[in-house]
């Protein structure tokens, strides 16, 4: 479920009309997503049939963080990269204000872009993956703006004191000493000398769109920051390499989407020496929001919080020193 803004047709059809595209024929709610509103837009222009999403900001996304992202997707599309195009209303706008029950809330029109998100990948997608991961890093190297990763390190500290030792522990009887021991090793030797830039920082299956083996649209940038690429890397390998309760490594899909970042934009020996580190830290971080929203969410929302212990698991094995040589052996050259 993800419409949490209610709009009547006229109402639709009334912002529709402030973008130059076309005669609203359609517009379907969309259940996939938890922290926005979204539907899918269908008009008509010149007796051609257009697709668009339409995405109404909820209260977890910052409006004055709003031109920053979607000027980051035009600045990426317009480099070739496969993310989805701002429309700017007929004043020119990226976004707009729209009056509702529940005050104003900020929408967006974005180009729909084909394909499918895919749950269990095939060592091809993985590698194409990793290739767009390392297209949008290079493409955004003259992008003028940069934001703060907000889901940092001290952002991971404060989620996990606010679960309490008692509130991780009625997860798992071992996740306090866990999260403990890797927070203060985290702390004390998380890397800043390594090449940055924008990053998506959340490029998870579910925010990739394919079609067969070809990514036709990496979506969902609302985490995109300035930080460092190998944590990116990190992440994504996180994401996905280990099958959706994070018990199952494969090492087939890390090899190769390794491989298809490596090809488009080789990292340093630096950042590769960093990796295992990075990894441990992005595995801390969704674990760290995990556990936050199971232990906050109420048992009557309309959303079902993520299973924190699927990336308890992959910190685990992150840590683990019998798989240290993980990134070395597996990194082509
Ligand atoms: N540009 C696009 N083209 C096609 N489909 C899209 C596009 N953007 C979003 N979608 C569809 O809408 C769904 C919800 O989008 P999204 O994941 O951005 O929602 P959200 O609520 O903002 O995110 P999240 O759940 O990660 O917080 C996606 O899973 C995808 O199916
Ligand atoms: N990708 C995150 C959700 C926030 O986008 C997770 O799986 O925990």
């Amino acid at each position: 479920m993800a419409v949490y803004t209610r709009l009547g047709a006229e109402e639709m059809a009334g912002i529709i009309a402030a973008f130059d595209v076309g005669t609203l024929i359609s517009a379907k709610g969309i259940a996939e997503g938890v922290s926005n509103s979204n539907w899918l837009i269908e008009t008509e222009q010149d007796g051609t049939g257009r697709r668009f999403i339409l995405t109404i900001y909820e209260s977890r996304t910052e409006v004055a963080e709003l031109p920053f992202f979607l000027d980051l997707l035009d600045h990426l599309a317009a480099r070739g990269a496969p993310v989805p195009r701002t429309m700017h209303d007929t004043t020119g706008a990226s976004h707009r204000l729209h009056r509702t029950a529940e005050g104003d809330k900020a929408l967006a029109l974005i180009e729909f872009l084909p394909g499918v998100s895919v749950s269990e990948p095939t060592p091809g997608q993985a590698e194409a993956v990793g290739g767009a991961l390392a297209q949008i890093h290079l493409a955004a190297a003259d992008f003028p703006g940069t934001r703060a990763n907000t889901m940092a390190l001290p952002a991971w500290q404060q989620l996990l004191k606010d679960c309490g030792r008692e509130g991780l522990e009625s997860l798992h009887p071992d996740l306090g000493t866990l999260v403990e021991r890797e927070l203060a090793q985290l702390a004390q030797s998380w890397p800043t000398d390594l090449p940055r830039g924008v990053i998506h920082a959340d490029l998870f299956p579910d925010n990739v769109l394919m079609l067969g083996e070809k990514v036709t649209g990496l979506i969902d940038f609302y985490f995109a920051c300035t930080d460092l690429f190998a944590y990116d890397v990190a992440v994504t390998h996180a994401a996905w390499c280990f099958g959706a309760d994070g018990s199952r490594f494969d090492p087939a899909l890390s090899e190769a989407l390794l491989r298809g970042y490596m090809a488009v934009r080789p990292m340093s020996e630096s950042e590769r020496r960093a990796l295992p580190l990075l990894a441990r830290g992005a595995a801390l971080r969704f674990l760290a929001t995990r556990a936050y929203d199971w232990l906050n969410t109420p048992a009557d929302a309309l959303v079902t919080p993520k299973d924190p212990m699927a990336f308890a698991r992959r910190l685990q094995f992150y840590a683990d020193p019998a798989n240290a040589d993980l990134f070395a052996q597996k990194m082509p050259v």
